[in-house]
């Protein structure tokens, strides 16, 4: 495996707060889920490894690189693609100018190269025919594209992307998640999101945070065997459960210790992240499950 990323024993704080606490991984060809509960520190580990934040300890290692050097930060960015929360635009622009004015800054050139690298990304994001469009003008959806193809700019080998899917109607997810797909056959993609079912459609490894550190790091199928023998269905809404809730046919499905012959249910990526998130700290095993 060709490793693009190598995080080790990273600690990030804000004053007091420690907000990612030992974390390591490394990251080869791929797209990794990072799933977490809002202000498990998702994004303070994204922003690290983009080299946008110095982390308090630990080492985030990139294409065999040490990006926490400041004097590598030029080099390693090159290879590097950061979509953060909430990216800017210009909204008056028009897409071209905008995408050709991050190529500008990303050092893509001379001026005939940096348009076929504009052309090359506008088409991969299906907005090739909207060049001229103003910004202003493009859908959300549209403009999460327009977002993901300037993070293409360069073709780095490691993508960073921060909540890309949020806000999309399903039909633009699925078109994201093929693009996403694509890009992770020859780099690494870390993803953090809120949807399980990205993960379970896109991810090939997901990694929980929580709290700032890791509570599992393996395969979606590992996150939702989680709960295999804790899911189960019944006709009225079981007492005393962890979750229970009234599917789209009137029955319920119940997550917690099952009652004497219940009859186990398949478990999904949403039971055994609950699962997970309910066990505190204590070490959870994944029965059954394998990469
Ligand atoms: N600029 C900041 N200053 C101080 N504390 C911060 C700052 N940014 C984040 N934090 C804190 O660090 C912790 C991790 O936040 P972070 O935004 O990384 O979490 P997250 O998992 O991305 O959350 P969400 O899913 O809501 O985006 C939280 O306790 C948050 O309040």
């Amino acid at each position: 495996m060709t490793e693009h990323l190598r995080v080790a024993a990273l600690d990030v704080r804000y004053g007091r707060r420690h907000a990612v606490r030992s974390v390591s991984f490394a990251l080869g060809a791929g797209v990794t889920g990072l799933l977490g509960p809002n202000g498990a520190g998702k994004s303070t580990l994204l922003r690290t490894v983009a080299t946008a934040r110095r982390p308090d300890a630990g080492s985030v290692t990139i294409g065999g690189i040490d990006a926490t050097t400041s004097r590598h930060h030029r080099r390693v960015r090159r290879g590097i693609g950061y979509l953060p929360q909430q990216p800017g635009f210009y909204p008056g622009s028009t897409v071209a100018a905008f995408a050709e004015h991050i190529a500008i800054l990303r050092e893509i050139g001379g001026r005939a190269a940096r348009r076929a690298e504009v052309d090359r990304v506008l088409t991969a994001v299906e907005l090739g025919d909207r060049r001229t469009d103003r910004i202003r003008s493009l859908s959300g959806g549209m403009r999460q594209r327009l977002a993901l193809a300037c993070v293409m700019l360069g073709d780095p080998r490691l993508l960073i992307l921060d909540e890309p899917t949020v806000g999309l109607d399903p039909e633009q997810r699925i078109k994201f998640r093929g693009i996403i797909a694509e890009l992770g056959r020859t780099r690494a993609v870390l993803l953090s999101t809120h949807q399980t079912d990205d993960v379970a459609s896109l991810c090939s490894r997901v990694i929980v945070l929580d709290q700032g550190t890791v509570r599992l790091d393996d395969t979606p199928r590992a996150l939702a065997e989680v709960a295999r023998g804790r899911v189960w269905e019944s006709a009225d809404r079981a007492p005393g459960v962890l979750a229970s809730w009234t599917t789209g046919d009137g029955t319920h499905r119940n997550i917690g210790t099952p009652p004497p012959g219940a009859t186990p249910a398949t478990p999904t990526l949403d039971d055994g992240y609950l699962i997970l998130m309910d066990s505190g700290s204590r070490p959870v095993t994944a029965a059954g499950a394998g990469r």
